[in-house]
C-alpha cells in the first residue's frame, strides 16, 4: 500500500534545469536522475502529470528582446516544450517507465493532441502524461500551463521543482539576506508580488484552491519527500 499523501499530482518542471551545469539544452545526467525520482513516486501508486518548461531552449520574452514578433517568439518556446517533453518522455521509456506527451499545439505525426479525457485515462491506468506546449497560447507561461492542466486533470496539488529550494522573502539570487517561507497564504504570496511563479498561475491555483509545493529540482529524494507528505520547499496554500 502507498503510504503517499497524494493520489494525483501535477509536476511542473523548468527546462532551464534541465541544462544542470550545461549552457544550452537537455543535460543528461540531470533528466536521469529526474526519471528515477518520477519512476519512484509512479510506483507509489501516485499518477503523474508533468509540464515542462523550455527555457533551456527558447523564451519568447528573450526573442521578443532582440526585437522580434513577441506572439511568434512564444509560438517558438512552446516549440521548445514539445522538445523537452520528447526527451524526457525517451528517457522514460529507457527506464521502463511508460509516458504519453499530449501536445497543446497539435502537431500529429509527433505527438497526441492534448485530449483532456485521453490525459485522465492515461493517468489512470499508470501512464505519466507530460504535456507540452504550455497552454498552447502565447503571453502565457509553462507556470500557468501547470495550473491549467492540474486543474482540469483534478490533481491535488501542484510540485514546481526548480532551481530554488523554496519560496523567499525576496529573490534569493538577488537578495542575500532573503528568507524562505515554511507556507505561506496565496494572498500573501500575489500580495507581496513573490515572483517564484508568476501572478497568473498563482491567481489560477488560488481560485481552484489548488496548493503549490515549490522545491529544489537539484535536492536529491525531494520529489519523493514532498509527495510522501514530509517537509520540503515552501508549501503555498488557501
Ligand atoms: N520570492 C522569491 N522566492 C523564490 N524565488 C524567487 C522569488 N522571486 C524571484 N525568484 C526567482 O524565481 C526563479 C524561479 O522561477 P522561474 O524562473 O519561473 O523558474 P522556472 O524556470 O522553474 O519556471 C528562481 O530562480 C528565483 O531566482
Ligand atoms: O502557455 C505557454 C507556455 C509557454 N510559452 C512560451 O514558451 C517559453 C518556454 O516556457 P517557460 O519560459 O515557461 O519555461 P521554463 O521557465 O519552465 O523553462 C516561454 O518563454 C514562452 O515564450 C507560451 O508562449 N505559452
Amino acid at each position: 500500500m502507498s503510504a503517499a499523501a497524494y493520489k494525483r499530482i501535477l509536476l511542473k518542471l523548468s527546462g532551464e534545469a534541465l541544462m544542470g551545469d550545461d549552457a544550452y539544452g537537455i543535460n543528461e545526467e540531470v533528466v536521469s536522475r529526474i526519471v528515477a525520482e518520477i519512476t519512484e513516486v509512479n510506483r507509489l501508486g501516485v499518477q503523474v502529470g508533468v509540464v515542462i518548461g523550455g527555457g533551456n531552449i527558447f523564451r519568447g520574452m528573450k526573442g521578443a528582446a532582440s526585437g522580434m514578433d513577441r506572439a511568434t517568439a512564444d509560438y517558438m518556446g512552446m516549440l521548445a516544450t514539445v522538445m523537452n517533453a520528447m526527451a524526457l518522455a525517451d528517457a522514460m521509456r529507457r527506464n521502463d517507465l511508460e509516458a504519453r506527451v499530449q501536445s497543446a499545439l497539435r502537431i500529429d505525426q509527433v505527438v497526441e493532441p492534448y485530449i483532456r479525457g485521453r490525459a485522465i485515462r492515461h493517468l489512470e491506468e499508470g501512464r505519466v502524461v507530460i504535456f507540452a506546449a504550455g497552454t498552447g497560447n502565447p503571453f502565457f507561461t509553462t507556470d500557468t500551463a501547470a495550473a491549467l492542466r492540474g486543474s482540469e486533470i483534478g490533481a491535488q496539488i501542484v510540485l514546481k521543482a526548480t532551481k530554488v529550494d523554496g519560496v523567499y522573502t525576496a529573490d534569493p539570487k538577488k537578495d542575500p539576506q532573503a528568507q524562505r517561507y515554511h507556507r505561506i497564504s496565496f494572498d500573501e504570496a500575489i500580495g507581496r508580488n513573490l515572483a517564484v511563479l508568476d501572478a497568473t498561475a498563482f491567481a489560477l491555483c488560488r481560485d481552484q484552491k489548488l496548493p503549490i509545493n515549490v522545491f529544489s529540482i537539484f535536492k536529491p529524494g525531494a520529489l519523493t519527500r514532498v509527495v510522501m507528505g514530509e517537509d520540503e520547499g515552501t508549501l503555498v496554500h488557501s
